[in-house]
Formats: structure tokens, C-alpha cells, sequence
């Protein structure tokens, strides 16, 4: 496995539907590899071999342990981590990244494993903050304020969200925010899911730290990282999950951003100096620094054991991901001089887009006046149609103020009502 992206894969065991619709486990697993099987055991198909295959006996923990327990530790250090579910609708991807009341999944065990680390390391001071976001048709939504409105940005440091972050101090604050935010989520019944997740979402963790020195008023050095954990919605087929209208829709958006993202992590593994498709959806575009940039990152590929195509869909993507080559760096240290250069660029740019504004005000401010010269002159025409029988002298009095120059026209206006 690279150190610094991680592509495993978990089998979930078959769910109640499998089980009544009499499907089967299409899949057997030997030493890390999976082999397509028919119902009497007989290897059919091809087989797949990755560093980890987890059985469906495996618990969500042992997975946190292999391969995102590191990552959060490594973000106390200054380093960015992602963490990706992948896979097929109804595949267990919410179940591996949220979990249930009764089984942990991956974000709670990172929340608990990250403030156990935090107070560990008694000589740094942490801020831990979290932001929580769903892509939704291609639309960002803040999940922890769905009146506020999510803008991404580019940094000096990569791409930035700008959405509600709330400061925590305790693991149950994270997890408050975590339940929170899933309420808001977009979901929706399928006849693969009951509880199908209709957007990707990323949860965030931002976590800042600095030297602890008593009594000390100016801090010089700042480590920031982030931790992103994305669960994304699942690719489906419209004639197996049954979607029709905005369900179609939904599930149109899903296939092309993951379509994106599976064309990002082709461009990636084939040539380092290519151009990257990062733009062409706000998935990629949000989680560019992940993606062959610089954080760690481990992908967790969610399969079903009845399916085949989606399976293998599914194993074929983690191959091609297991080739991306990212350059996390140790240097995310923030001292003041770079926090100052970044903060003058974040200045910079919120001055071009009040600029933006400003000249659409005045474009809107024009349009206005033009408006104004249209109604003044539809209301004479009014003037002229129930005035044909007055005194002509006043008629032709009103006409010639009515054509002088724009600026005059309201004016002219009202003295033609006065009079
Ligand atoms: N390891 C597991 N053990 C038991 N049940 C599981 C496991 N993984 C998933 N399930 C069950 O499978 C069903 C589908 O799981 P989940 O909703 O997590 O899929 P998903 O991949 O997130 O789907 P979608 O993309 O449609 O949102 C749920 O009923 C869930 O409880």
C-alpha cells in the first residue's frame, strides 16, 4: 500500500432485500483477493487483488485502525487527510462512514481518536472546527445552516469552501454537528435503498494548533490542517434503482460528477504532467488537494456481494485509484508572515468581487434610468391620446420638454401632469 494513498475495499454482508429476492454472494475472497463465483462456489469470472479486502465479518473499527487512524494523527501534525466512501448505491458506504447507534462508523471513530490525540500533546494549543456540506444537483448546501451560501475559492494554499464552521471543544460537539447536518441531508427511498443518499457530502475538520507558552500575548507559528471525510452518493442505474423524475435527475448529476472524479483519478494514475479535469464538477473541484495534490488519502470502496457489473465497475475504480500519487507535505506550517500573505490575497480577491458588484450596481443603476425614459415616454403617449381636444399650445408645450436631454425627463414629467 503507499504510504500516502491507501484504496481498500469492504464487503458487505447480504441485507434483508438480497436475502427475500433470493440473491447470492457472487463473490468469494481469498488473501486479499476477490473472486466472482456462481451460486454453487465455482469461480466464473475475474478476480481482483488489492492490499486489503475486508470479508463481511470485518468490523467498521478494524478498518479505522488499517488505514484512517494514521491520517487523523497525522492531521495534529499539519497534515491534510481525506478519507472517500466509493461504491455502488446500497453498497455501505453511509453505514462504514457514519455507522448506526449501535456500530461506530469511521467519523465517529476519528472524532474520538482525534481529541484523544489532542490531549496528548499538552505543549500545543487546538482549535478544532467543523463545516459540513453537500453537493445536491451540482449545487453546494451548507448542512449546518441551509440559509447560508457555500462559496469555493482559490487560496494560496489550494481550493477553499467558504461555509458555516462551528468551533468545537469536545468530541459530543462534533457529533451533535455530525446528526445535525445528516437531518438536512438529501436522501430518498430507491428500490436498491430505503435510505439512499441523493448528494455527496463532505464533512470537515479543521484543526489548528500553536506552540503553548505560558503568559505568552504574540503566537509566531500556526499548524493548519484539514480532515475531509466524503461520502459519496452511490452510482446507480435508473433501471435497477427505479428512478423517475427528480429521482432520474438526481441520480444524472450523481453518474456524471462521479464520471468526473473516475476521469480525474484516470488522468491522474496515466501521466502526472497531463491536464487535470478538476473543474468539470464541484466534487473534484472542492477535493482538487486531495486528489493528486497534497494530503493523504484513503479510499474505502464499498461493494455489494450480489452484484456483478456495479462490482466490478467498482473494483476497476479502485485499481485505478490505487495508481494517484499524492505529495502530502510536512511544511503546513503557517507562520505570521504567510498567514499575512495569505490574508492580503483573500483581501485582494474580496476587493475584485466587490469591483464585480459595484459595476453591476451601476449596470442595474442605467437600466433603471432607460426604464424610466421608456415609462415617461409611454406616458406620453398616454398624454397625447386624451389630450387631443385640449388647448394645442399646452400639447406641443408638454411634447418639446419631453424631448430634452434623458436626465430632464422626470422632471419634464411632472410639470406636464402639474400643468
Ligand atoms: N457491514 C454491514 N453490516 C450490516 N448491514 C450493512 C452493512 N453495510 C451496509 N449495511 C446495510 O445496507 C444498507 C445500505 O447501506 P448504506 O445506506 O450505507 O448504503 P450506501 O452505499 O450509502 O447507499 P446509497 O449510495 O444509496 O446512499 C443499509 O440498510 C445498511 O444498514
Amino acid at each position: 500500500m503507499s504510504d500516502n494513498i491507501k484504496v481498500v475495499v469492504k464487503v458487505r454482508p447480504l441485507i434483508k432485500r438480497e436475502i427475500d429476492q433470493k440473491l447470492f454472494y457472487q463473490w468469494r475472497i481469498n488473501n486479499n483477493t476477490l473472486y466472482q463465483i456462481d451460486r454453487r462456489g465455482k469461480d466464473v469470472g475475474p478476480s481482483f487483488t488489492f492490499d486489503k479486502v475486508y470479508d463481511t465479518t470485518t468490523k467498521t473499527e478494524d478498518v479505522y485502525n488499517d488505514v484512517v487512524k494514521n491520517i487523523v494523527e497525522a492531521a495534529t501534525r499539519g497534515f491534510n487527510g481525506t478519507i472517500f466512501a466509493y461504491g455502488q448505491t446500497s453498497s455501505g458506504k453511509t453505514y462504514t462512514m457514519r455507522g448506526t447507534n449501535k456500530v461506530p462508523g469511521i467519523i465517529p471513530l476519528a472524532v474520538l481518536n482525534l481529541f484523544d490525540t489532542i490531549k496528548n500533546i499538552p505543549d500545543r494549543d487546538f482549535v478544532v472546527r467543523v463545516s459540513y456540506i453537500e453537493i445536491y444537483n451540482e449545487s453546494l448546501i451548507d448542512l449546518l445552516n441551509l440559509r447560508n451560501t457555500v462559496r469555493i475559492k482559490k487560496t494560496h494554499s489550494g481550493v477553499k469552501l467558504f461555509t458555516t464552521e462551528k468551533v468545537t471543544v469536545t468530541p459530543e460537539e462534533v457529533l451533535e454537528l455530525m446528526k445535525k447536518g445528516n437531518v438536512n441531508r438529501h436522501t430518498g427511498s430507491t428500490h436498491m435503498n430505503k435510505k439512499s443518499s441523493r448528494s455527496h457530502s463532505i464533512f470537515q475538520i479543521t484543526i489548528e494548533s500553536r506552540v503553548h507558552i505560558e503568559g505568552a500575548e504574540e503566537v509566531d507559528v500556526v499548524n493548519v490542517s484539514l480532515l475531509n471525510f466524503v461520502d459519496l452518493a452511490g452510482l446507480e442505474r435508473s433501471g435497477e434503482t427505479g428512478a423517475t423524475g427528480l429521482q432520474f435527475k438526481e441520480g444524472t448529476h450523481i453518474n456524471k460528477s462521479l464520471s468526473v472524479l473516475g476521469l480525474v483519478f484516470k488522468q491522474l494514475s496515466e501521466d502526472q504532467n497531463k491536464h487535470v479535469n478538476y473543474r468539470d464538477s464541484k466534487l473534484t473541484r472542492i477535493l482538487q488537494n486531495s486528489l493528486g495534490g497534497n494530503s493523504k488519502t484513503s479510499i474505502i470502496c464499498a461493494v455489494t456481494p450480489a452484484a456483478v457489473k456495479e462490482t466490478i465497475s467498482t473494483l476497476q475504480f479502485a485499481n485505478r485509484a490505487k495508481t494517484i500519487k499524492n505529495t502530502p507535505a510536512e511544511n503546513l506550517v503557517a507562520t505570521s508572515s504567510t498567514m499575512i500573505q495569505s490574508l492580503t490575497q483573500e483581501v485582494s480577491s474580496l476587493k475584485t468581487e466587490l469591483e464585480i458588484k459595484k459595476r453591476l450596481e451601476l449596470n442595474l443603476h442605467k437600466d433603471n434610468c432607460n426604464l424610466q425614459e421608456k415609462l415617461a415616454n409611454l406616458q406620453r403617449l398616454i398624454l397625447d391620446s386624451f389630450d387631443q381636444n385640449r388647448n394645442p399650445d399646452m400639447i406641443s408645450n408638454a411634447r418639446r420638454k419631453l424631448h430634452q436631454p434623458r436626465r430632464a425627463t422626470i422632471s419634464t414629467l411632472h410639470t406636464i401632469q402639474e400643468e
